[in-house]
């Protein structure tokens, strides 16, 4: 059974792949309320509210994986996620057109001050004059970070007839072309846009973007919207600003400190318009958010690969297609290799021929990685930590592309270095026989690697494969499959046999008594 903790009113309805599977039990409550279990879990997902810290991950011992229902991770510490070997995953585009659509109400309430004009006119006043608006049609949008949200909001903003220009450091000229926007430096947003919206992460980079001095450029009654992170605008830096009529209009979802103090000066302004961080609160989104990150945990406790890792390479739904049954495979091969290759290992070499190169095969290599170190650690080994566990023991690890196929339309080749041995393997993945192994060590060999192995080296003799039979037939072991492999007639040669169940602790050495066995490795559960 594999426990599950959600926290933060993640909507149920979302939750109906973990609640409906019989080998996961789902809790629903806070940290507080299961304190005394919070040992058991695997699995935690969030929204915002719950802080995922590096002292709730040390009394989390067995969490494997931290589910954020929204975009921002910002209430989770990553370094100590990732130290950790815990996987953070998001739901990235699952709330992006509510927070658009949100973005976009801010902007046109704003302009035509229908929050200020509703709590007049339910105060019983009827005053036209003080709340005329200014129209979007021609007014020039000027949006900071042109990922999901500001692409989605680029979008309206045209279909309004406003011009667009765009701030984001990671927008080539082709993209921003395609979406009919201009891309601009920094400097010339601000001096150009009648309206500034930020939808960038809060990072070291964009806390404090709008302050006192950038906002000294922008134009006179200029309005400015944060839908994205509370401290991107500076919340002091406003001050002076609406003070001296500079700033046309402020509208916030989100705060340097939620929910902010009573008396939080920006709350005084008749020209501030807030919302409680409601950017992505529509049934829809929340909906999404849900489906998307309990069909991720649900794939990660059965094993599959994710695809919205936060502290992972990450990939699409079709990339994930493709590349699902060479993630087996490369499991597969990590745990053979090192089964077969017990001794200190410095270097291991990965390298991937035909159609494979033309995904991102990162993954793949991380993966063989935490297989690889799994069967020989102690400790947490996973996709994430993989790399910085492979550091601290002093093992390095690369991944090439390279033309030699063999004849296979894919082929992954893995050689991994000790100071007194080389082990090399080669896989494959043939869409009607599934993963096969087709070299080991040299020796041409064609098998499944499934269930339990057994690898023995010998010499080409007549009578090898007949003794091998019997002594496992006086121990009442059944062979399910064999494969046989030399390099020339009457020299080194190979078997790979594999077994129904496991095999009895003492079989190698029985084995290896039998004349011209040179060595017997058991490879178990692959
Ligand atoms: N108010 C709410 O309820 C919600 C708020 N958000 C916030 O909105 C933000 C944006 O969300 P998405 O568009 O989905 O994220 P995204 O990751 O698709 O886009 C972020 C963009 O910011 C750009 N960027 C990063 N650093 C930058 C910098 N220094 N200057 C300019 N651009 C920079 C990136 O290149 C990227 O294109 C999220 O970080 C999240 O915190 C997201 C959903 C709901
Ligand atoms: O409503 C929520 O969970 C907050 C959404 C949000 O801010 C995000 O997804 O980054």
């Amino acid at each position: 059974m594999a426990y599950v903790l959600v926290t933060d009113g993640i909507k149920e309805d979302g939750l109906q792949p973990l609640l409906n599977e019989s080998t996961i039990q789902c809790d629903i409550g806070s940290l507080n309320e299961f304190s005394d279990r919070l040992n058991q879990y695997e699995a935690l997902l969030v929204r915002s509210a719950t802080k995922v810290t590096a002292e709730v991950l040390n009394q989390m011992p067995n969490l494997k994986i931290v589910a954020r229902a929204g975009v921002g991770v910002d209430n989770i510490d990553l370094d100590a996620a990732t130290k950790r070997g815990v996987i953070v995953v998001n739901a990235p585009d699952g709330n992006t057109i509510s927070t658009t659509e949100h973005t976009f109400a801010m902007i046109a309430s704003l302009v035509r001050n229908i929050p200020q004009g509703t709590s007049s006119l339910k105060s019983g006043k009827w005053m036209r004059k003080d709340y005329v608006g200014t129209e979007l049609y021609g007014k020039t949008l000027g949006i900071v970070g042109m990922g999901r949200i500001g692409t989605e909001l680029s979008r309206r903003a045209r279909a309004f007839g406003m011009n667009v220009a765009v701030f984001d450091p990671f927008l080539t000229n082709d993209r921003a072309q395609k979406l009919d926007v201009e891309s601009v430096e920094f400097d010339h947003l601000l001096d150009v846009a009648d309206i500034i919206t930020v939808h960038t992460p809060l990072t070291d980079k964009t806390r404090g973007l709008l302050n006192e001095e950038t906002i000294a450029r922008t134009k006179k009654g200029v309005f400015l919207i944060n839908c994205a992170r509370g401290g991107i605008i500076d919340e002091k830096a406003l001050i002076p600003y609406l003070d001296s009529g500079h700033i046309g209009g402020v509208a916030l979802d989100v705060f340097e400190s939620e929910p902010p103090e009573h008396n939080h000066p920006l709350l005084g302004y008749d020209q501030v318009i807030v919302t409680p961080h409601l950017g992505a609160s529509t049934k829809e989104a929340q909906l999404n958010v849900a489906a998307q990150v309990a069909d991720e945990v649900l794939y990660f406790l059965q094993d599959k690969p994710i695809r919205n890792a936060i502290n992972l390479p990450g990939f699409s739904k079709e990339e994930y297609e493709k590349i699902k049954p060479y993630y087996e495979l490369t499991r597969k091969m990590g745990s053979i290799l090192s089964q077969c290759m017990k001794s200190a290992v410095n270097l291991v070499e990965v390298s991937y021929a035909g159609k494979l190169t033309e995904l991102d095969t990162a993954i793949l290599t991380r993966n063989l990685m935490a297989s690889f170190l799994k069967s020989r650690l102690d400790t947490t080994v996973n996709e994430v930590n993989a790399p910085s566990i492979a550091r601290e023991r002093g093992i390095t690890y690369g991944e090439k592309h390279s033309s030699e196929t063999h004849g296979y339309s894919n082929l992954i080749s893995v050689t991994v270095q000790g100071d007194k041995e080389t082990f090399s393997l080669q896989g494959t993945y043939i869409k009607e026989y599934g993963d096969r192994i087709t070299q080991l060590n040299g020796f041409d060999i064609d098998f499944h690697p499934q269930g339990h192995l057994l690898y023995i080296q010998h010499n080409d003799r007549p009578g090898v494969i007949g003794n091998v039979g019997k002594v496992l037939g006086e121990h009442e072991i059944n062979i399910a499959t064999m494969q046989v492999g030399r390099k020339t007639a009457g020299g080194e040669a190979i078997m790979m046999l594999s077994f129904d169940s496991e095999l009895p602790k003492n079989i190698e050495e029985t084995l290896e008594s039998v004349q011209d066995i040179v060595k017997v490795e058991q490879i178990g559960g692959v």
